[in-house]
């Protein structure tokens, strides 16, 4: 009986000292691993603090074999901050490596700064960071592939609408309210995003919505302090007035925003070229005066007329316009908007007038844009003269 009891504390002492030194070898792997990343990052002059944030730092080579160079092939497409390839990590994890031209005019400190901003960002609605590169002049972004392409890719296509139901639209659109308030008012930072609109509306294998390019604009800031806040990074028909003429933007800007993609989700129709027969008003100047007029109801998609709930499908209208209306301080902050479009009985004030009511002439020139440059994807550069 003695012999039996020794044994069993035998054996359990060895079991006892074995998982401890396993522990033990798995602490001293984890300090190893730690002090080579931090003696990386030292040896690339980046910012301390980093050693923070779990944040991979990938180099050129991992990047340049996982898109197969960059290939064409893997080409996802291009945006107004570079381009972006589809890559595959040797652990199989399929990622989207935006690659930021290389005029971003940020030393490597700046640009792991704003990266380091952008990592401490984790929410369901938000494209995940996967980590990033910085070598020489390179400048990478290292995101969670998004295998459904973008809201764009849905809405605006005749035959793909279809396929966005009434209640998926509106998961969507409730997504995407999470994912701004997360932004505006619920992470540790406040961020504007200034370039929302349905190409950065990313969706994962079940079409849930994902806000990417958040911080984006930040970080590409261009090269001097002072054309800095009179550098005004956004897109047409989704930049709120007083961000595109006099450059001031704050989370109201982003509601002008949200408001526009809210009424392009319900109508299936894009803001900026949008056209009718009997007037010239933008999407925002037809949805109000639909609305003004009692006949909300007409501007919804008709891929959705089978499907759609009425009275969310007003509200969405209501609480679009009442976002998108001409002056900041009667547009709603995003905590009223989650909480007008999920309660069906909160009552809505009646929106005034929209910013950019009547679409701007697309030759006309306008006196507060002094140089203008385009890309491919309708991203403007505007550079707002001194003293304003
Ligand atoms: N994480 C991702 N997963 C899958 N595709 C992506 C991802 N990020 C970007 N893309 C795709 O890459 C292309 C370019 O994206 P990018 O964000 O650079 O430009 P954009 O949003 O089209 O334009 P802009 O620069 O005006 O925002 C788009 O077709 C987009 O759908």
């Amino acid at each position: 009986m003695k012999s039996r009891d020794s044994f069993r504390s035998l054996s359990k002492k060895l079991v006892t000292i074995t998982v401890a030194s396993a522990i033990s070898g798995l602490l001293i792997v984890g300090m190893a691993l730690s002090i080579i990343w931090k003696r990386r990052m030292k040896s690339r002059g980046l910012p301390s603090g980093m050693d923070d944030i779990d944040l991979p730092l990938y180099d050129f080579a991992t990047v340049a074999v996982a898109t197969n160079h960059f290939s064409q092939t893997n080409k996802l497409g291009a945006g107004g901050f570079g381009s972006v390839y589809k890559g595959t990590l040797s652990t199989g994890q399929e990622v989207a490596v935006k690659r930021l031209s290389k005029n971003s005019g940020q030393g490597p400190d700046e640009f792991m700064n704003e990266v380091l901003l952008i990592a401490r960002l984790q929410h369901r609605n938000l494209v995940g960071l996967v980590g990033c590169c910085v070598e020489g002049e390179e400048r990478m972004l290292i995101y969670e592939y998004m295998p459904n392409k973008s809201l764009d890719y849905f809405i605006f296509d005749h035959d793909r609408s279809s396929s966005l139901a009434w209640k998926r639209r509106f998961d969507i659109v409730l997504g995407i309210t999470r994912g701004l308030l997360y932004l505006h008012q619920d992470s540790k930072l406040q961020v504007v995003h200034r370039d929302l609109k349905t190409s950065n509306i990313l969706l994962d294998a079940d079409m849930n919505p994902k806000i990417s390019d958040f911080g984006l604009a930040r970080i590409f800031q261009g090269d001097g302090t002072e054309a800095e806040t009179r550098r005004i990074v956004g897109t047409y028909g989704y930049m709120s007035p007083e961000y595109a003429f006099d450059g001031k933007f704050s989370v109201k800007s982003d509601v002008f925003s949200f408001g526009v993609l809210l009424l392009e989700i319900v109508s299936g129709k894009r803001n900026r070229g949008f056209q009718h027969p009997d007037h010239h008003h933008t999407l925002l100047g037809h949805a109000w005066m639909l609305w003004s007029e009692g006949r909300a109801t007409e501007l919804i998609d008709e891929s959705v007329c089978a499907s759609f709930v009425e009275s969310q499908a007003e509200r969405c209208i209501q609480v679009g316009l009442l976002c998108a209306q001409k002056f900041p301080k009667d547009r709603p902050m995003m905590s009223s908007v989650v909480f007008m479009l999920a309660n069906e009985g909160a009552s809505l004030p009646p929106p005034k007038e929209p910013g950019f009511f009547v679409e701007r002439s697309s030759g006309s020139s306008d006196a507060y844009l002094v140089k203008e440059e385009s890309n491919t994807k309708n991203v403007v550069t505007i550079t707002l003269p001194k003293g304003r």
